[in-house]
């Protein structure tokens, strides 16, 4: 719980591909307070290093400060300020503490990654700054020996260091690429289900709906399989926006939608090709089933009473066009004739069924 709270500092209220960012960021942010804080152990409790166990203490908590930048929001002066104490800290530990033996000065290979993982977009600025800091420093302490380094570590502990350094960054990259795999999918999904359905009923949009809906005809026609179509069409739906409000109109077609789904047992798709018309593929079903399948669903929603989420309660009706086929026709045209069977049951009145038979 501590943990996730950590994570999601500052992505509260962020866009989906923002927040995503954020929280890398704040993951990087604790892993690397971690590393820090394990190299301050090592030099306060192995290496007796008092001074520079505290000097490294300080860089700890600056990292750690970062979530506070987050804490408030102000996102890229966290990053900024992120990247900046990682590469002050790697200076400091290569150039003053020890020597470039150790291989601190390694761990300015994250900074081009991660600015260009982390930043937005558009902030290429920053991006560039960075890596190109982080290649020159990098190059600098490659090639600058220190000549009075505070700590005087032997070949074996500089050994133990440079391998310890290889060792985080492999973990680092590994981790961040993982995260960010994870997200990519996620986001992938996201943005699937948001191309295909309609976002207030979850039903299928209207141009997925046509694109599904074909499949499943083509197959019927392939096969020589009965196939039925409804188009349904609330009754006096103004008024009822009218009386109680667009919102608790909009909260009714959510619950229409879950009525007609729980009537769906056989692979029948559902679309919302308009503001209160929705439509309903029968596959596999004969005109006595379509029939019988259209006049539960008109008892079920002519019998169930609404009740809004501030407690409006009342109960409305359909119409229905139904349209049983045994021919080649698109989705489309069976739509189109669904409509005019449509257009008959409203001549007739509210809550009226009309079934318009085609054959080859
Ligand atoms: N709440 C809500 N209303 C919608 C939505 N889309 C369309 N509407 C409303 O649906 C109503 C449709 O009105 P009409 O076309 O006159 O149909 P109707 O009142 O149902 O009348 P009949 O179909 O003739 O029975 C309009 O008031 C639209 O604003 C939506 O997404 N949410």
């Amino acid at each position: 719980m501590f943990i996730s709270k950590i994570i999601n500092t500052g992505a509260e209220f962020q866009p989906f591909n923002a927040s995503n960012k954020i929280k890398t960021t704040n993951w990087v942010t604790l892993f690397t307070v971690i590393i820090s804080a394990t190299y301050t152990l090592l030099y306060l409790f192995i290496l007796n290093e008092i001074k520079i166990g505290l000097l490294n203490l300080g860089f700890t908590i600056a990292y750690a400060l970062g979530l506070v930048f987050m804490r408030f929001n102000a996102i890229k002066n966290a990053k900024l300020w992120f990247f900046t104490v990682l590469m002050l800290h790697v200076w400091i530990c290569t150039n003053i503490f020890v020597t470039n033996l150790s291989g601190f000065h390694l761990f300015y290979f994250l900074v081009p990654t991660g600015a260009f993982l982390l930043f937005e977009l558009d902030q290429q600025k920053e991006k560039v700054i960075l890596s190109v800091l982080a290649t020159l420093l990098f190059f600098y302490c490659q090639n600058t020996m220190n000549a009075a380094p505070l700590i005087t570590l032997s070949d074996e502990v500089n050994n133990i260091i440079y391998q310890s350094v290889v060792f985080f960054i492999m973990l680092e990259l590994v981790a961040i690429s993982a995260m960010f795999n994870q997200q990519i999918s996620h986001h992938e999904k996201f943005i699937n289900k948001r191309a295909k359905t309609d976002t207030l009923t979850n039903c299928l949009n209207r141009n997925y709906f046509f694109e599904a809906g074909q499949e499943q005809l083509n197959l019927a026609n392939l096969n020589g399989r009965p196939f039925s179509l409804i188009l349904t069409n609330l009754d006096n739906f103004k008024r009822v926006n009218d009386k109680y409000g667009y919102l608790t109109g909009d909260e009714y077609l959510v619950h229409l939608a879950k009525l007609i789904k729980d009537l769906c047992i056989k692979g029948e798709i559902i679309g919302r090709i308009s503001g209160e018309e929705f439509v309903i593929t029968l596959p596999e079903y004969t005109k006595a089933e379509a029939e019988k399948f259209a006049q539960k669903l008109n008892y079920q929603i002519a019998k169930s009473i609404f009740v809004s989420s501030d407690n409006k309660q009342f109960s409305n009706t359909i119409s229905m066009g139904v349209v049983v086929h045994n021919c080649c026709d698109t989705i489309g045209e069976l739509v189109s004739i669904a409509d005019t069977a449509l257009f008959q049951a409203k001549i007739m009145g509210a809550s009226n069924i009309d079934i318009i038979e085609r054959t080859a």
